[in-house]
């Protein structure tokens, strides 16, 4: 497998890559069009703040399975694109999170301390110690908007200063704030009284220009702004409109709209703007943390089928995946049964986790039960990521319940499912610590290994049935592997659910739905 890396990386993450056996491409500064041809037999694609894949260049790639990107910001990345190929995006966060933190701290002091402008003054030839007088931070109040990874960071090290700190972040509790000692307000609270205000958001469509005109307007005289999280955030051109009318005592960002911004961008020209090329994530040490993790998380995915830190599917851990997959396998085989058994387009689905498996993390079984029952409809075009989205797409319904103890069983995965005219219930257990059963067929209880190809007949219960079913599958030369038989007593009816070694063709299931008293034929694929 390929795994083309497009932005620089230490050798580190690369020799990971490589030692897993997975060939490396390394190709930076590429154009859209050079990137299409690129990503086209990709397998998997390292990314940075550089590469923008966008929906066009997504939809060139053939094969490729995973985008990586070795930091946090997936705003370079069309997810939508991403999710419709059923690619997986992973990021890899905190690894330069304090990088990040500290770099906002030196923009800070910067600022602050008028340090960059100092220092040109004085390289110029210039001793102007009065132009540069400053401000300390102690007893100053700092402004958090995003209270995340970083915006904690920040905090902590402000707290360290003896500033006040105070945020706001709407997905924050107060007592979380609390705890680190930081006060959450409201955001024209915050503006109200920061000093100080620095930006720790994602960018997304809420976030994009959150600071504006506007905001602005709320803010205090001679107010100071840095944003070291993306470009976007900060409408700059009111940012360049508050500096020049003073509200803005000054601002550093490290990130810009258009990266990288042009020369002649109004806000490079002014004196009290402090401004670095995005480098927040830029030291040996972040750099070090996200090639590693970047290399692992992609080999651990490529070569193992382990998923971690991914944002459009469930993530789990190996150690959570050894106890997870055979309830994933059991989960994806009985969507798959209930596909099969369906007759008509499925309209709802509810999951039920009984016993043991109520306790685990059911996400990734849910997702599993609904990829195994869309792919005998979608096939390709449905997997992990994007199983959830497809159903979504097609109006299913689906609910899932868990109950801490299941009746005769330690664990149980019921589902069932309604569909235009009906509907069906099916269970499935896993016996030992791997071993997947189906359980229950509607009111047909029964041991069935869930596995190659079936036959699910329905028959009157009289004396001969089963011998005439075996007589037609053997002389048509198919080997009943196992047999499982049922009744239903009051219908006077038996269902048997059969395995056999090879797929019985169309005249086969044609002569068994024609023997006398077989009342239903269904093949199925498990
Ligand atoms: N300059 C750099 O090189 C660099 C390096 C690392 C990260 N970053 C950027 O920094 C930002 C923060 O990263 P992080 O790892 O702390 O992310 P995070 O996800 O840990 O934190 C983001 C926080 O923002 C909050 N939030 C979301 N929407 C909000 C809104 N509308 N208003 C207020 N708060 C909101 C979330 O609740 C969350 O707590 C990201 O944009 C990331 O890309 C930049
Ligand atoms: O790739 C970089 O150096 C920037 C990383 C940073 O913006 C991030 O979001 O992690």
């Amino acid at each position: 497998m390929k795994v083309l890396v497009t932005d620089p990386i230490l050798p580190d993450g690369i020799e990971i890559l490589k030692k897993a056996g997975l060939e490396v491409e390394e190709r930076t500064g590429l154009s859209p069009e050079e990137l299409k041809e690129a990503i086209r037999e990709a397998d998997g694609i390292i990314i940075r703040s550089g590469t923008k894949l966008t929906a066009e260049v997504i939809e060139a790639a053939e094969r490729l399975k995973v985008i990586a990107r070795a930091g946090t910001g997936l705003d370079n990345v069309d997810l939508e694109a991403a999710n419709r190929k059923g690619i997986v995006v992973m990021n890899c966060p905190g690894g330069n999170t304090n990088s990040a933190a500290e770099h906002t701290l030196a923009m800070m002091f910067a600022l602050a301390r008028n340090i960059p402008q100092a220092m040109t003054s004085l390289k110029a030839g210039r001793w102007e110690r009065k132009k540069f007088m400053g401000r300390e931070l102690m007893g100053k109040t700092l402004g958090i908007i995003g209270l995340g990874r970083i915006g904690s960071v920040v905090a902590d090290r402000a707290l360290g200063l003896k500033m006040h700190v105070v945020a706001y972040d709407p997905f924050v509790t107060p007592e979380q704030a609390s705890k680190m000692g930081v006060e959450l307000v409201s955001l024209d609270e915050l503006y109200a009284r920061a000093d100080i205000i620095t930006l720790h958001v994602p960018l997304m469509k809420e976030t994009y220009h959150l600071i504006n005109a506007e905001s602005f307007a709320k803010m205090k005289e001679g107010v100071l702004l840095i944003n070291c999280a993306r470009g976007g955030i900060v409408d700059e051109m009111a940012l360049y409109e508050a500096m020049k009318n003073g509200k803005v005592a000054g601002a550093a960002l490290d990130v810009f709209e258009k990266e990288p911004p042009d020369p002649d961008h109004p806000l490079l020209k002014m004196e009290n703007f402090v401004c670095t090329p995005h480098l927040g994530a830029s030291t040996l040490e972040a750099q070090k943390n996200v090639a590693l993790a970047v290399a692992t998380q992609v080999v651990d995915f490529l070569v193992h089928g382990v998923v971690r830190n991914a944002v459009n599917m469930p993530s789990v851990s190996a150690e959570a995946l050894k106890i997870l997959k055979p309830y994933i396998v059991l989960a994806e085989k009985l969507g798959a049964l209930q596909a099969q058994l369906a007759e008509g387009p499925v309209e709802e689905i509810a999951i039920e986790y009984q016993g043991e498996v109520s306790q685990l993390d059911t996400e990734p079984l849910t997702v599993a039960l609904i990829k195994g029952l869309l792919s005998r409809a979608l096939r390709e075009d449905v997997n992990y990521v994007n199983a959830p989205l497809r159903a979504r797409e097609r109006g299913i319904k689906i609910t899932e319940s868990k109950t801490e103890t299941a009746e005769d069983f330690l664990n149980l995965i019921a589902v069932r499912i309604k569909f235009k005219g009906g509907d069906n219930y099916v269970a499935g257990t896993i016996f030992g610590k791997t071993e997947p059963r189906i359980v229950q067929i509607n009111r047909f209880r029964l041991d069935a290994l869930p596995e190659g190809h079936m036959l699910y007949i329905h028959n009157e219960d009289r004396p001969g049935v089963i011998g005439l079913i075996g007589v037609t599958l053997g002389e048509a030369g198919l080997n009943i592997s196992r047999m499982y038989v049922g009744q239903e007593p009051e219908k006077r009816r038996n269902v048997i659910l059969l395995s056999v070694d090879t797929p019985p063709d169309e005249s086969v299931v044609s002569a068994l739905r024609n023997l006398p008293h077989v009342l239903s034929v269904k093949p199925l694929e498990l």
